[in-house]
């Protein structure tokens, strides 16, 4: 007889409560915001007694620096900023005069500039084309993530303008989009969206875009938009080929909390969504995250729950479930927000710390038939975040109700998606998997404004829970220099590639970086396979 295998079972960190118990414990936690129609819900997290009284001081000193950051400190010591996402969506906040009106004004423009677009009094130049018919966004990170985000979550069948992006430096990509608007080019809407204006992957899709443009006869510059730093080196470009508009970014907010500005407002407005409901949910989320008794404040509850299920360490995973199509693209939005701002290698004190929280989901019941089993049954080394939304259209009400069972009483495709939350939520908690929930009353400009500013919240003060700079991202500019290197390399190798046959390693060294020969054997293959040099023998040539 062979052993009987060990058990991997994950240990249950809780005994979970009977109905009762959790009835109660659900009616006790909830937290409610009742201007946006919002909850969240922790009762199926289960810190250890003791927890919330622990934590209460700590939570107090978060609230002050918040408090001070909205007040215009300096919050982002290494790169001497501050931080000022909260006041776009609530100008009168700003700590100056100047800066109020320059948002006020700006928002203005924004609203402005995209009735002008739809009246067609802003019309491309084509005389085939009478108006914008579609949007081109070429952008990546926080200049790409929540723009997506908006569109995908609000967009309808009768958008103003078709909405595209443009976020990677990937060649097929890039001409798959283009390809997909066609003879529309004509029509398009070209934003170029980049805060510091010399992102090599928005700059790539730029001049990618201009010679789709130069091919079909068109000019760019007629139909180009410049979202970025004034003074920046998209701005300069833009200024001098005489682009039909530049759009400022404010140096004060952070690519990931950009999607109020208007790397958001541009697109969103021009699509046609009421972005003065967005800031409105904002700034409702805000006023209700000001609130200093935690247990009414869902971005203290949120934080609290994150530093608890985590140990304050990261050492469990954000699973973010929305049971919601349209909310896909959320948790992509979240990864960003949550892990450029708490991924760090040392604490505001120098410490080295290794923080953060790894965030990853798509949405259910999709994920059910995905990765849940691991969820249920495997390692237990994640929370989950269930985002669900009770109305089931945004036209509830309106809609030919279809009962997809047949059944005594009607039951919808939408009763069949909460049936999957809840269940798999019970199936979760009573395998000793922690989850909370948020949830939404409906699905619109307003709801989804507020949950960005719930998360933008949470984050901030989570970062000041374990004492880390939530605002600089310095591992990024790490890769983005490494990457620089291999170009100059890739230019260098090209410098000494001959007509008579060389190893990587020989070019490598002709290059004067003998010790580079694998990163050269690399770059050399994908020359070699775009047939932009040649390859005998496994040497390399001149094509
Ligand atoms: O808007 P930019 O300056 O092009 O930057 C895009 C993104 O790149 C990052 O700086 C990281 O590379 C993000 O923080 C930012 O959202």
């Amino acid at each position: 007889m062979p052993d009987a295998p060990a058990s991997h079972a994950a240990p249950t960190p809780y005994t979970p409560r009977d109905a009762a118990a959790l009835w109660k414990r659900y009616q006790n936690l909830l937290v409610r915001v009742a201007s946006v129609g919002l909850s969240l819900d922790v009762s199926r997290m289960e810190p250890a007694d003791g927890f919330w009284k622990r934590m209460e001081p700590r939570m107090q000193e978060a609230f002050a620096a918040m408090e001070k950051l909205e007040e215009g400190a300096i919050a982002n010591p290494d790169e001497g900023r501050r931080v000022g996402h909260y006041w776009l969506r609530d100008p009168g906040l700003a700590p100056e005069q100047e800066l109020t009106e320059a948002i006020e004004r700006t928002i203005h423009d924004v609203k402005g500039f995209a009735a002008s677009v739809h009246s067609k009094e802003i019309a491309p130049p084509d005389e085939k084309a009478p108006r914008f018919t579609d949007l081109l966004s070429i952008g990546i990170g926080g200049s790409a993530l929540g723009p997506q985000l908006v569109a995908d979550a609000l967009g309808v069948k009768r958008d103003k303008m078709k909405v595209h992006f443009i976020d990677n430096t990937d060649t097929d990509g890039i001409r798959r989009t283009l390809e997909n608007l066609g003879s529309r080019l004509k029509s398009t809407l070209v934003l170029v969206v980049s805060k510091s204006g010399g992102t090599p992957e928005p700059r790539n899709g730029m001049v990618e875009a201009k010679a789709a443009f130069r091919r079909a006869g068109l000019d760019f510059a007629k139909q180009a938009v410049a979202i970025t730093g004034e003074g920046s080196k998209l701005d300069g470009i833009a200024k001098s080929e005489g682009w039909l508009r530049r759009f400022p970014m404010f140096d004060w907010v952070g690519g990931r909390t950009s999607v109020m500005a208007t790397v958001g407002l541009v697109p969103a407005a021009l699509q046609g969504i009421d972005v003065d409901r967005f800031l409105l949910g904002a700034r409702k989320m805000d006023a209700a995250t000001r609130n200093p008794k935690t247990a009414k404040n869902p971005a203290a509850m949120l934080a609290l729950m994150w530093f608890h299920a985590t140990g304050g360490t990261g050492e469990k995973d954000m699973v973010v479930l929305p049971y919601k199509d349209r909310l896909l693209l959320l948790s992509r939005y979240l990864q960003q927000l949550v892990m450029e701002s708490l991924g760090k290698e040392l604490d505001l004190d120098g410490n080295v710390v290794h923080q953060g929280i790894a965030v990853y989901g798509n949405k259910g019941s999709t994920d059910q038939h995905a990765y849940v089993q691991q969820l249920r049954d495997g390692t237990n080394n994640f929370f989950a975040t269930f985002v669900t939304v009770l109305q089931d259209t945004p036209r509830a009400g309106r809609d030919p109700v279809i009962d997809v069972d047949g059944g005594e009483h009607v039951t919808t495709s939408g009763d069949y998606l909460t049936g999957f939350y809840l269940g798999t939520r019970k199936a979760l908690y009573e395998n000793g998997r922690e989850s909370m929930t948020i949830t939404l009353d409906k699905l619109d400009a307003q709801s989804l404004g507020a949950v960005i500013a719930l998360y933008e919240r949470a984050v901030g003060l989570y970062a000041s829970l374990v004492n880390v700079n939530a605002y600089h991202q310095p591992g990024v500019e790490a890769g983005k220099k490494a990457a620089a290197g291999v170009l100059d390399l890739q230019n260098a190798l090209l410098d000494r590639l001959t007509d008579k046959a060389q190893s990587a390693e020989a070019l490598a060294a002709a290059a004067g970086q003998p010790d580079q020969a694998e990163t050269a054997l690399h770059l050399l293959e994908h020359l070699a396979a775009n047939k932009r040099i040649a390859k005998r023998a496994g040497k390399y040539l001149k094509a």
